[in-house]
C-alpha cells in the first residue's frame, strides 16, 4: 500500500510524463510540416466519416490508420533530430536509419488510403450516380 506522501510523489511523476508527451505532441503539429498536412488529412477523413455515416468498425479502421500514420511519423520525426544530433554529417548508418523511417511512414500512409478507398468509394459511387 502507499502511504500519502508516496501518492503525491507518483501523482506528480505522473503529472510529468503526460506534460512532456502533450508538450511532445504540441511541438509536432506546431512545427513539424509533414504533422499539419496528416492533421488536415484526418481532419478531411473525419468529416467524410460523418457525411457518409460510416459503420462503428469502418470508424475503428479508420482512427486506426490515422494513428498509425500520426503515431509513426511522429517517432520518425524524433529519430530525424536524434541523428541531425548525433551526427550532422552524411554516414551511411544515419541514412539507413533515416530511410528505414521514413518508409514505415510511407507504408502506413499507403495502407491508410487504400483502406480510405475501400471504405469511402463504395459510398459515394451511389451520390454521384444519383
Ligand atoms: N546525415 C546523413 N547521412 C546520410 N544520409 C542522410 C543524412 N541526412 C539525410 N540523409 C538522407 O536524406 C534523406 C532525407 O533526410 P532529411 O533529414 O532531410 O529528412 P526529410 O525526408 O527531409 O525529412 P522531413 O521532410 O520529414 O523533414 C534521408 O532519408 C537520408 O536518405
Amino acid at each position: 500500500m502507499m502511504d500519502d506522501s508516496q501518492t503525491v510523489v507518483y501523482r506528480q511523476a505522473l503529472n510529468k510524463t503526460f506534460a512532456a508527451a502533450f508538450s511532445g505532441i504540441g511541438y509536432f503539429f506546431k512545427t513539424e510540416r509533414n504533422g499539419k498536412i496528416q492533421a488536415a488529412a484526418a481532419l478531411l477523413a473525419i468529416v467524410a466519416a460523418f457525411w457518409l455515416h460510416i459503420s462503428a468498425v469502418e470508424w475503428i479502421l479508420i482512427l486506426f490508420c490515422i494513428a498509425a500514420v500520426i503515431a509513426l511519423e511522429m517517432v520518425n520525426t524524433a529519430l530525424e533530430h536524434l541523428c541531425n544530433h548525433v551526427h550532422e554529417d552524411y554516414h551511411p548508418s544515419i541514412k539507413i536509419i533515416k530511410d528505414v523511417a521514413a518508409g514505415a511512414v510511407l507504408f502506413a500512409s499507403i495502407t491508410s488510403v487504400i483502406t480510405g478507398l475501400i471504405i469511402f468509394i463504395p459510398k459515394i459511387l451511389p451520390l454521384l450516380k444519383s
